[in-house]
């Protein structure tokens, strides 16, 4: 990686050999890529030295900041020590088992066992395949069925794709498998109506118990979601809504299944985002935040009613990955979240600088005439354009107005992130309050300009 090439360069042999993510290749060949070239706190660089301002945590996932000489080390040690092993055939290593005992100082005391994989869409594979082992093991095989929400998002691989619903993603590769099923999304300001948002987190959660009666409650093994829906569009339900989704799947028996891919690890102040919502799922798909996205590692957190009942009736758990629990990447999740709590970040998200960026995008967007809505907690948050704010009428063209604020804040310096009518801020949990204020003053400019565009200002 010594050749320093020109930006030209770099592009011309990436359109020759790279299939990039969700995106139309040959469109991008003509747009041509930005070529990140480095990382320090809370920074990017690109092949032309423009420096910006990262707001996304590159995806949600570096919580802990770019170019953590700690982390480096952490990583450098174990190769040397051990590149490599595994846990297959009565075998393990001290660095998975570090992990995993610092691991559960973290999470609620309700679960106990971790399986590791390198991805969070790995651990929905595996979580699919969890489920409908349990339900085998305690005697209902018949509850195979696992229920996602549309417009939520738990990954890009055949199972996880399928749990999503994104239904774009459903057309490749004609998803999704079978017995899957979707409920609609707690998405107030598009689809609340006229209903207060106490009343719409009731309905939007009681289409559980519809779907789960009309499947039959016999044959649902699962309900599965996002404590708040990331990629989606950082949609926070009303307050309403989890505690009645979680009475629900009491009720029926159904495993209530929490992805906090993105809400993990300090993300909205607290460790795990399920805490501020006020329901405690049975498992936990865990990701990005567990290694700040140095190294790639996922992972599915069992309750300890569930892992008892697999590891004592269960026999021969019939799953296994090359990488699940690679000693390097549990090397530096342990320095990651060693580093997240001894030097307070989690905390501080909570206490002070989380509630510092929620007040200044209020303060900054709440009477602004293009946007509707603010949503957020501690180092998320989501800003929701409106052609009409009184009506909550959205844009036609939602994706592209939001797509163009983006590309603007690059100009301005701030990386964001676009989906359908909202711009989200995931900022690495480092960020100083005056990075916060450069986050906020750059996205209002973007904004600014979007709506100067739009003839709105
Ligand atoms: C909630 C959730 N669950 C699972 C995954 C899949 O994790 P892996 O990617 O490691 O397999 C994710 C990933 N989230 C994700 C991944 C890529 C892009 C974006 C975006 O917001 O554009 C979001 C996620 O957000």
């Amino acid at each position: 990686l010594d050749t320093q090439r020109s930006t030209q360069e770099y592009q011309a042999i990436d359109a020759s050999h790279h299939i990039h993510a969700f995106i139309d290749q040959k469109a991008l060949n003509a747009e041509k890529p930005r070529v990140i070239t480095k990382g320090y706190g809370a920074y990017v660089e690109d092949s032309d030295g423009n420096r910006y301002l990262d707001g996304m945590s590159g995806l949600w996932c570096t919580n802990i900041g770019y170019g953590r000489k700690d982390l480096v080390a952490a990583a450098a040690k174990q190769m040397e020590d051990l590149s490599y092993y595994n846990m297959f055939f009565h075998t393990t290593h001290p660095a998975v088992i570090e992990l995993s005992n610092r691991l559960f100082d973290f999470l609620p005391k309700r679960y106990s066992h971790v399986v590791y994989t390198n991805s969070g869409s790995e651990a929905n594979e595996l979580l699919i395949r969890t489920v409908r082992r349990y339900w085998d093991v305690v005697g209902k095989p018949s509850k195979k069925i696992l229920i996602g929400r549309w417009n939520g998002y738990h990954g890009s691989t055949v199972g996880s794709a399928s749990l999503g619903g994104f239904k774009f993603m459903h057309e490749m590769g004609d998803l999704p498998i079978a017995n899957i099923a979707h409920i609609g999304e707690p998405y107030w300001y598009a689809h609340g109506g006229a209903a207060t948002p106490e009343a719409f987190g009731l309905t939007s959660a009681q289409e559980l118990e519809a779907t789960i009666l009309a499947l039959g409650a016999e044959n649902v093994g699962a309900f599965v979601a996002e404590p708040f829906q990331g990629a989606g569009g950082m949609i926070f339900p009303p307050a309403s809504y989890w505690p009645e989704i979680q009475r629900i799947c009491r009720k029926y028996n159904v495993l209530l299944c929490a992805d906090e891919v993105i809400g993990g690890f300090g993300r909205t102040g607290e460790w795990f985002s399920h805490q501020h919502f006020g329901f405690e799922p049975d498992t936990l798909t865990i990701a990005k935040g567990l290694t700040s996205g140095y190294v790639p590692m996922g992972g599915l957190v069992l309750s300890r009613h569930m892992a008892d009942t697999l590891v004592e009736n269960g026999g021969v758990f019939a799953h296994g990955l090359t990488y699940s629990g690679h000693p390097v990447a549990a090397a530096v999740a342990l320095a990651n979240i060693n580093a997240l709590d001894q030097e307070g970040i989690v905390e501080r998200v909570k206490n002070d600088t989380g509630p510092y960026l929620q007040k200044l995008l209020h303060e900054t967007f709440s009477m602004h005439p293009l946007i509707g809505e603010i949503q957020g907690q501690g180092f998320v948050a989501a800003i929701q354009f409106a052609q009409n704010k009184a009506t909550r009428t959205l844009f036609e063209n939602e994706t592209e107005v939001t797509w163009r604020c983006r590309t603007l804040g690059f100009e301005e310096g701030v990386i964001v992130r676009s989906t359908a009518g909202r711009i989200i801020m995931a900022p690495t949990l480092v960020m100083t309050r005056d990075q916060i204020d450069e986050l906020v003053e750059k996205t209002h400019r973007a904004v600014n300009r979007t709506a100067q565009e739009l003839g709105l200002l």
